[in-house]
């Protein structure tokens, strides 16, 4: 139980850190802010929070691991180099599917809210 804590402690340093040092991981927040109020106003029924929640775990999972995945290249990879640059863009690129889709999903959820 003892070594589960300092696992989890770990975990919520990452997820500490990430949030001071990458700006897009600030916005994310706010976002999952945003939404989560609006779907408080709008009543969303428990279907849909699923799907929200789902999406925005999507977005900040992603969100985590591109921030490893550049720490990492980063690490290895001090200078210049192509697949450096693959790494990090196809992390991003992650980030961008998931953020993409959680827009497509919001969209599904709150258009009959607000056009009924
Ligand atoms: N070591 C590297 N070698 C080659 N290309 C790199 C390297 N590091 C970053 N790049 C590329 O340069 C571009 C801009 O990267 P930049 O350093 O601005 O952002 P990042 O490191 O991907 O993320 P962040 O701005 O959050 O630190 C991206 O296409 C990235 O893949």
């Amino acid at each position: 139980m003892r070594r589960f804590l300092r696992s989890v402690a770990f975990a919520w340093a990452g997820v500490r850190a990430s949030v001071r040092t990458e700006a897009n991981m600030r916005l994310h927040l706010v976002a999952v802010v945003a939404v989560n109020a609006a779907g408080w106003l709008a009543g969303l029924s428990r279907t849909e929070w699923l799907a929200i929640v789902i999406a925005q775990g999507m977005v900040l999972g992603a969100e985590l691991l591109n921030t490893a995945v550049e720490h990492v290249v980063d690490l290895a990879s001090p200078g210049p180099h192509p697949l450096a640059k693959a790494a990090k863009d196809a992390a991003a690129g992650a980030v961008l599917v998931a953020a993409v889709m959680a827009v497509i999903v919001g969209l599904i959820v709150f258009g009959p809210h607000i056009v009924p």
